[in-house]
């Protein structure tokens, strides 16, 4: 838990830029992170998230425009790894020590109590590993170690870039747990990813970039409720005729399997009466509210860089 009388901690990003040379990565981005909540910060490969990250973090100066963590510029913060923990690359790490040495090695560099080396091990379920060499890590048990070392000087800020990349299902819950738990204890967690199916359990709110823009700041439900391919999903034992009707009355209309249809352009009502005034039996009537993965994929579907499942 925080200590009382903290300042609420928070992420403010000010009509930020960052152009490396003809390419502008970061274009304008305005946003503001709460404490006690998780942030999912999604867009697609190449949307600039990382450079943002990396300006939130004082590691790249931004060509215009502003990145605070709590009123400050990263790097006029007195020491680094208390006011805010972050995770950039997982893979960047020295293979030859061991996870307790690495973690040792930090604290001692940010002048950190020694205490919290066996503390953050224990929280990230590596104690078991931490004389290991990290040579020999799984991605997993990098990503915990990388983790490790974001929560070592007890931020009240965390900013995590793709923590949950190459996890396998059991990780993710763990990292989707610890994220949760730690925005309970009243502190600002913002994580980067590019699937919307990572965030859409974990997080509380979004902002969603695209080709270095911004698409959307706000909680997921009304994220959620932005996507506009809303279906109704039909079944009857008379698909060609019911179709007929639908179509001569606008809508678009495909078949979902050999007795069922999917329908746009037309709401449940509209198919339950034609269906009654001309006598065709309905054994199903369901309104299909778009998923998030749909309101992400239509709203970056401009933004998009490369081809999905790009190698990262
Ligand atoms: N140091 C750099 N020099 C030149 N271009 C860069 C540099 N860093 C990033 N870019 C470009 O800026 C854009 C945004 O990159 P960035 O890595 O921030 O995106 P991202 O959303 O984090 O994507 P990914 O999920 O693929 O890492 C890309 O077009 C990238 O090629």
């Amino acid at each position: 838990m925080l200590a009382a009388g903290t300042v609420e901690p928070m992420i403010e990003v000010n009509d930020l830029t960052k152009r490396y040379g003809r390419t502008t990565a970061v274009d304008g981005l305005c946003f503001t992170v709460r404490p006690g909540r998780v942030t999912g910060f999604l867009g697609p490969n190449g949307a600039g998230k990382t450079t943002t990250l990396r300006m939130l973090l004082g590691l790249v100066t931004p060509t215009s425009g502003s990145a605070t963590v709590d009123g400050h510029r990263f790097r006029d913060h007195p020491r680094g790894l208390r006011p805010a923990g972050a995770l950039l690359d997982a893979g960047d790490v020295h293979g030859g020590r061991t996870g307790r040495a690495h973690l040792r090695a930090l604290a001692l560099g940010n002048g950190l109590p020694r205490e919290r080396v066996a503390r953050v091990l224990d929280e990230v379920g590596l104690t078991a590993a931490a004389d290991r060499r990290i040579g020999g890590y799984s991605l997993g048990m990098r990503q915990r170690l990388g983790i490790a070392a974001a929560l070592l000087g007890d931020p009240p800020v965390l900013i995590l870039d793709e923590p949950l990349n190459g996890l396998d299902p059991e990780g993710v819950l763990w990292v989707r747990e610890l994220l949760r738990r730690l925005a309970g204890e009243g502190r600002t967690v913002f994580v980067s990813s590019h699937l919307m199916s990572e965030m859409e359990h974990t997080a509380d709110d979004l902002v969603v970039v695209g080709r270095g823009r911004l698409i959307a700041a706000e909680s997921l439900a009304s994220f959620a409720a932005r996507g506009t391919a809303r279906s109704v999903a039909v079944r009857t034992p008379e698909p060609e005729r019911l179709a007929a009707l639908l179509r001569a009355e606008g809508a678009a209309v495909t078949a979902d399997g050999p007795q069922a249809l999917d329908v746009t352009g037309a709401e449940a009502l509209l198919v339950g009466r034609l269906a009654a005034a001309h006598g065709v039996v309905l054994e199903e009537l369901t309104t299909r509210r778009s998923s998030l993965e749909q309101a992400f994929l239509e709203l970056t579907a401009d933004s998009t860089d490369y081809a999905a499942g790009a190698a990262r």
